[in-house]
């Protein structure tokens, strides 16, 4: 049966290519997925790029912040003022929230059962707390942990990224070995991709996100 109707939650560590991935698959099914991103880290541009705001994803995310000129509420975000969004954080609403540049910004549950009912399949692109929340929810979401091939790799392509400072990729690697540890527990994640060549993990990631039950899981990366 396909698990297309289930919420895809996708996981691991930093650098490793989910980004890239998810590009991909947004450019090649426009109207397929709801998508929703928050992170402890600040957050990065290359997914509000123009080119993916032209697709008609729907995003899950919960903002404090003033909406910019031309964003439409609950479009990019559901703005909302402070009060209301401690509010639905005392209530156990969001699977994750995180304060960024004195703005507030986070996922409710609510928000990711609104894409399901939309025929959408709803991604989060989420750290290892968040993977624990959800599961601790009745969304009964899949979880998708992408690898990297080794510790080597990751540091390469954190640095090759040319985004992050020396002390942002440490920080980045040190998240990464406890990413590695949860994914590493049995039945933490439904399906293990490792991001070695990227066509390949392309095509067994939009297995996964198209609702394949049968795609193989990869061996995780030994510690180098
Ligand atoms: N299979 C691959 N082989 C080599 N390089 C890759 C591969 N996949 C992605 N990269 C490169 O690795 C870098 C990190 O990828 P990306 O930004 O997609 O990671 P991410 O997991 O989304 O990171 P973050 O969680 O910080 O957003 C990018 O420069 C990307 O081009």
């Amino acid at each position: 049966m396909s698990l297309f109707t289930r919420p895809l939650v996708l996981s691991g560590p930093s650098g490793t290519g989910k980004s890239t991935l998810l590009k991909r698959l947004f450019a090649e099914y426009p109207d397929k997925f709801g998508f929703s991103v928050s992170r402890t880290f600040e957050p990065r541009s290359s997914l509000s790029s123009p080119a993916l705001t032209k697709l008609t994803l729907t995003r899950t995310a919960d903002t404090t912040r003033n909406p910019r000129p031309g964003e439409e509420d609950g479009k990019a975000y559901h703005f909302v003022t402070r009060n209301r969004f401690l509010d639905l954080v005392g209530q156990g609403a969001f699977i994750e929230h995180a304060e960024f540049g004195g703005n507030l910004y986070g996922t409710t549950i609510a928000a990711v059962r609104a894409v399901a009912d939309t025929g959408k399949r709803c991604v989060l692109d989420i750290e290892v707390q968040g993977v624990r929340s959800v599961k601790a929810t009745d969304l009964n979401a899949v979880f998708l942990f992408v690898a990297p091939p080794s510790l080597t790799a990751l540091k390469a392509r954190l640095v090759g990224r040319g985004t992050e400072s020396e002390e942002s990729v440490q920080k980045r690697m040190a998240a990464a070995l406890l990413e590695l540890d949860y994914a590493r527990k049995p039945n933490a994640h439904d399906f293990i991709i490792v991001n070695d060549d990227l066509e390949r993990a392309y095509e067994n990631f939009k297995r996964v996100a198209l609702g394949d039950p049968d795609v193989p899981s990869d061996p995780l990366p030994q510690d180098d």
